[in-house]
Formats: C-alpha cells, sequence, structure tokens
C-alpha cells in the first residue's frame, strides 16, 4: 500500500470532508454547517493521506492564540478534523499524520497545540495532557433557587435577535479572553458559526434564542440557549438548554440564570459547559439538585518547551530545573532551567543538575494552571528530584481562575 499524504489543494475540500464525516459515523452534515466548516478550514494547513485517488486521512489546524496565566494570548495550533478510513485504521496512519502536523506547527513557530478528542484516550502517546475540565448542569429547577448578588436587580435582560446582536456579544467575549486561561480569541471567520442552527440538529428543542444582559445600557452578559418542551401526565416539564453564557460579573450571571430558572412550562436547566469556579455554585439553595458532571475538555501539547513555559506568568517566584522526556518531538528532551515570576519568565536549556522530572504531557496538563504539578507527582507523573522544588513550582504555576475552554472546535 503507498500511501501520499499532502496539504490540500484547491477542490480537495468536498472529498476530504466527506472522508471526515464516514469515519465519524457516515452522517452528512446540514448544508448551513458544511457551508461553516467549509469557511473555517484553513487548507494550507489541513492534510489528507491518499490511497490512490481515495481520502483515507484527515487533520487540519486552527491558527488560535489561546490565553494563558498572566492574559497574553499565545499562538497555538487548533488540531481538528482528524479521522482515518475505518478501511485503514491501526496501520500508523494517524501518527503519520501527528508526525507531520506537529513538524509544520513547529516550524510556523507556534509554541502550543490544542485540541479536543473525540475520545480522550488517543492523544496522550503524541504528548497531549488533559489541561481543563467542563463542568456540566442538570439543574432541577422546580427545586432550586437562587440568591442574588448585589447589583443582580439592576440587570435588564432582553431576548434579541442573535445575528442582529453577535457583534456587541463578541465584543464582550473579546474582553473575557484575556481573564481566563483556556479561551481561545475569536477568529473572524469563525464569528457566524454561533448562530449556525441548522433544523436537523434540534432534537426536538427550539431555534437557538439569544438573551441580552445589560447594566445602564452597557451589554454585561449574553446567553444562547433552546428550550425543549415535554408534557407527561404530570403537566409540562419543559428543558433550558444554556448553549453558551458570558457574564462580566455573577449579578449578571445570576439574573439571566434567574431568567431561566424561572421560566414558565420549564423543570429543568440543562448548562452543557461551564468553567468548574463557576459563580453560581455558590449562590444555589441545593447543590444536589444540580447534578454536577465533568469532563475532559481542553488537551494541550508544549510544542516548543522553552518558548511555551515562557509565554505564560508565575503566580509566585519560581527557579526550577525540569528534566523533560518528549519522545514524540524529541527537540524538547533534556533539561530546561524556568525562571519567572507574575511580570515574566525565561526558560531555556541547562546543565545543571535537574529538581523535576516529567514528560511533555505532564507540561501541558499544568500549563494553565487547571492541575497541579502536586497532584500529578502523586500520580507518579512527576518525580521530586530536590526536595521542596515540587511544592514551590506546583504552587507557581497555578491560576486562581479555573482554565476553561467555551466552545469546541
Ligand atoms: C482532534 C480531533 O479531531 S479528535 C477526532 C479523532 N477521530 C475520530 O475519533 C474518528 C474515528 N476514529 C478514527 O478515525 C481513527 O480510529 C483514529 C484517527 C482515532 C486513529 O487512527 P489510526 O490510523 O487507526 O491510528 P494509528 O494506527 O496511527 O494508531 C496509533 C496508536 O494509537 C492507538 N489508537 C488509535 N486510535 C485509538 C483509540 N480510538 N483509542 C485508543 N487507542 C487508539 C493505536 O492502537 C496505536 O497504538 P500503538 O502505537 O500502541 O500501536
Amino acid at each position: 500500500m503507498t500511501l501520499d499524504i499532502r496539504t490540500l489543494e484547491p477542490g480537495d475540500w468536498d472529498r476530504w470532508f466527506s472522508a471526515l464525516e464516514l469515519a465519524f459515523g457516515g452522517v452528512r452534515e446540514a448544508p448551513q454547517e458544511r457551508e461553516f466548516d467549509q469557511s473555517v478550514t484553513e487548507t494550507e494547513r489541513s492534510i489528507g493521506v491518499w490511497d490512490g485517488d481515495r481520502v483515507v486521512g484527515t487533520a487540519g489546524a486552527f491558527s488560535f492564540r489561546l490565553a494563558v496565566p498572566g492574559g497574553a494570548l499565545v499562538p497555538a495550533a487548533g488540531v481538528t478534523m482528524v479521522s482515518v478510513a475505518p478501511t485503514h485504521r491501526r496501520r500508523g496512519i494517524l501518527t503519520s499524520m501527528m508526525r507531520r502536523q506537529l513538524d509544520d506547527v513547529r516550524a510556523l513557530g507556534e509554541p502550543l497545540a490544542v485540541l479536543t478528542a473525540s475520545e480522550p484516550e488517543i492523544y496522550g502517546r503524541f504528548g497531549y495532557g488533559i489541561a481543563t475540565l467542563q463542568l456540566g448542569a442538570e439543574i432541577d429547577s422546580t427545586r432550586v433557587r437562587l440568591a442574588a448578588p448585589a447589583g443582580t436587580d439592576d440587570v435588564r435582560l432582553h431576548l434579541v435577535d442573535g445575528k442582529e446582536t453577535l457583534e456587541r456579544c463578541e465584543e464582550l467575549y473579546a474582553r473575557l479572553v484575556p481573564q481566563r486561561p483556556g479561551m481561545l480569541a475569536r477568529l473572524e471567520t469563525w464569528k457566524p458559526g454561533f448562530l449556525v442552527d441548522p433544523p436537523e440538529d434540534r432534537e426536538g428543542a427550539s431555534p437557538l434564542q439569544c438573551l441580552l444582559a445589560e447594566r445602564d445600557g452597557e451589554l454585561v452578559g449574553y446567553a444562547r440557549f433552546r428550550t425543549k418542551p415535554d408534557w407527561d401526565s404530570a403537566g409540562p416539564r419543559g428543558t433550558v438548554k444554556v448553549q453558551h453564557m458570558d457574564a462580566v460579573d455573577a449579578a449578571a450571571q445570576t439574573a439571566m440564570l434567574r431568567h431561566f430558572l424561572s421560566m414558565d412550562l420549564m423543570a429543568k436547566v440543562e448548562l452543557r459547559n461551564r468553567p468548574v469556579d463557576d459563580a453560581w455554585q455558590h449562590l444555589v439553595s441545593d447543590i444536589r439538585r444540580c447534578d454536577l458532571r465533568l469532563r475532559d475538555s481542553l488537551h494541550l501539547r508544549p510544542v516548543e518547551v522553552g518558548a511555551a513555559l515562557e509565554a505564560r506568568t508565575y503566580r509566585t517566584p519560581v527557579d526550577v530545573v525540569f528534566e523533560v522526556s518528549d519522545p514524540f518531538c524529541p527537540w524538547n528532551e533534556g533539561r530546561w532551567r524556568l525562571t519567572g515570576d507574575s511580570l515574566g519568565a525565561s526558560c531555556k536549556r541547562t546543565e545543571d543538575a535537574a529538581d523535576l522530572s516529567l514528560s511533555v504531557r505532564e507540561l501541558g496538563a499544568a500549563y494553565l494552571g487547571g492541575f497541579t504539578l502536586t497532584a500529578l507527582a502523586a500520580a507518579g507523573r512527576v518525580r521530586e528530584l530536590r526536595a521542596g522544588a515540587l511544592a514551590s513550582a506546583s504552587l507557581a504555576f497555578g491560576s486562581d481562575v479555573a482554565p476553561w475552554l467555551p466552545h469546541g472546535f
């Protein structure tokens, strides 16, 4: 079998994307979704593997900028659309695409690669660590009440046309990005995607609705949601499905959540993807009736260890030598001295004795401050070689704000 691996050429997209759909179960996307996916595909960064004239492997990348601790927006390849034809699996095609892609990312000078995984088991072998979690909740709105922080009653809510208000919402989102590690600065091409709403995907729920929260005429929050009516013999038991919600403070968020919790004919509010430190958890009357669920979200790989560790800041002063193993990207292997604080950092190669030993995957897991080096050491994934080094480095890597990826890609 001779396989050819190359980037897409004009005219390849439809066949390439159809191969991806087939690998994901064979369901063709709705036309408006497909149109959007084509519009955001960065053709020159999309790899196809060809067996003759058939596409048997796909992998793409978005040129993202990712918020990191300290607020910098760091270039990051957003790995996406990865698939191998069902007839060609377990012969190393994914591995060859990951090889090619990480070499390309390095050549582009992006210090990080990130992804969300269809199955979390796939990407650890390529150096990706789970860096953020997402919180889901199903709140019993017949029982749960929400306390209101000061300022909640000053917030005015409006149901609006999502398209007409898209720019205002995007401006608010852009202000929030540097405040929370894990958020992605919006690419211009992505903006319309948040309103793509094919009827085929609604599963009996309403079209997307948009709620704005304003205080003194200023936008302080917005949410996109659906309602799904449900009638049984006991009466109306509908669900409010909150797809996305951003707010500048707890009062704005509470005003929107209170609205959802008090909607007529609805018995449940579903929050799909929230930060693990979301404020409402401290305001609900009964956390057990919120049915919280955690799952992995952003997987992160330092592509250039030195540049990646220099791109963020550190909560406390740090001076530590890492012994890094990285068999898939051997240019990262060896010892690195990281010195830094809340203002900046330097990370250079060193011959000095190592303080901590770990693989690049653990560096990825700890990078945004979502998992501590101490917890990774407790799991045997980080080894302390100098007493005291673990506690101080772990503290420095932490983030007061939980890292969070607000949407998939
Ligand atoms: C960011 C994203 O786009 S996530 C989307 C990923 N794509 C999908 O889930 C679509 C359906 N699945 C597929 O298309 C394929 O099965 C893929 C892409 C996951 C794997 O492709 P393959 O070409 O079969 O992988 P490849 O042969 O290179 O496997 C490399 C290693 O990963 C392992 N592996 C591959 N897929 C999986 C999996 N789903 N779960 C666990 N291990 C896996 C293989 O066993 C192999 O291990 P080894 O090196 O110890 O032998």
